[in-house]
């Protein structure tokens, strides 16, 4: 694997003697887009605040395109764009001056034809000569974007990027990253909004009470842990599952009129067209079915309260 990122044995202890990272090991490859999962205080922030420099490790290796986070900050540094959670930006500067003056920051030389580009690319472009303070919060959330971008980093970190903001700007950012992968940018996101996960990801970490607990290949991870319900629309209310009839994984709702049979990829279970031969034998009939796959959603909630009843101190 060609490593962007490669984070090994990272602990981290606040003043505070709060333990928020520990043991953390990843490897993230060039061009993938990797999202990082985990609910409020499990960590996100402070592994992405640890890699961009801004807090110290109390433990551990980081490097960035072979470049030491600490040894080598500044190299490491310029290899980042960072989009923070929070909108940091309002003042009387033009949208055009920040963009260019944030690459500037970064020693390189002014690239006109670039910073057009971006301002375009994110719908900024007609905005150019407005004074930030007078954008709206989804324009603002645009331009922290190109400000991140202006240094044409390797890896881009976007915290919660999408958090309120609205159908289109989500769109259009779920857009902007899959052009970054084509062009061979690594996109590491945190996320709250599973479905966003669900939709960009190639892969995903899983973060709970600062330890990683599990980093997968989105597909192979809904595979592995996601189940099938096979949905059965009764005509007529079942009193009960007729006593002859045992199959493993099957129910029936509370109101009586459908029977849910739950199975996973990879187990021994009985095929559905068993399943439907037997209840078809024991006189069930139905006027409808359908099948429902669970979600990354379900899959994530499973995984973090599994954790919580077992680790609850
Ligand atoms: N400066 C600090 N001093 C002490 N504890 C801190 C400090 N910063 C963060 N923490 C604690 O570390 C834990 C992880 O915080 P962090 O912000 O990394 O979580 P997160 O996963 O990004 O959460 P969220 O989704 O709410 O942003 C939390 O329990 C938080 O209270």
């Amino acid at each position: 694997m060609n490593q962007i990122l490669s984070i090994s044995h990272l602990s981290k202890i606040y003043q505070s003697g709060f333990q928020a990272l520990k043991d953390i090991n990843l490897e993230i490859a060039k061009g993938e887009i990797f999202a990082l999962l985990g609910q409020n205080g499990a960590g996100k922030t402070t592994l992405i605040s640890i890699i961009c420099g801004i807090v110290n490790p109390s433990s551990g290796r980081v490097l960035v395109d072979g470049k030491n986070i600490i040894g080598n900050y500044k190299e490491a540094r310029s290899l980042i764009g960072l989009v923070p959670q929070e909108l940091s930006t309002d003042s009387f500067e033009t949208v055009w001056n920040t963009v260019v003056f944030s690459r500037g920051l970064y020693g390189k030389p002014a690239n006109p034809a670039l910073i057009e580009k971006i301002l375009k690319d994110l719908s900024l472009w007609e905005k150019r000569n407005n004074k930030i303070m007078t954008l709206s919060g989804g324009m603002k959330r645009r331009l922290m974007i190109a400000k991140a971008l202006s240094h044409e980093p390797k890896i881009l970190f976007l915290d919660e990027p999408t958090a309120g903001v609205d159908v289109s700007l989500r769109r259009d950012m779920w857009e902007l990253v899959r052009d970054l992968k084509n062009n061979g940018t690594t996109v590491i996101l945190t996320t709250h909004y599973i479905e966003e996960a669900e939709e960009m990801a190639d892969r995903i970490g899983i973060i709970r009470k600062g330890e990683l607990i599990l980093v997968k290949e989105k597909l192979a991870l809904m595979k592995q842990l996601g189940k099938k319900e096979l949905i059965l629309q009764l005509p007529f209310p079942l009193e009960s599952i007729p006593s002859g009839l045992d199959i493993p994984g099957l129910s029936l709702s509370t109101d009586k009129f459908e029977l849910t049979y739950t199975y996973d990829a990879n187990s021994e279970q009985m095929g559905i067209g068993e399943v439907l031969r037997r209840l078809s034998e024991g006189g069930i009939t139905f006027k409808d079915l359908h099948t429902k796959q669970s979600s990354l959603e379900e899959i994530f909630v499973n995984l973090v309260n599994a954790g919580a009843s077992s680790n609850e101190s």
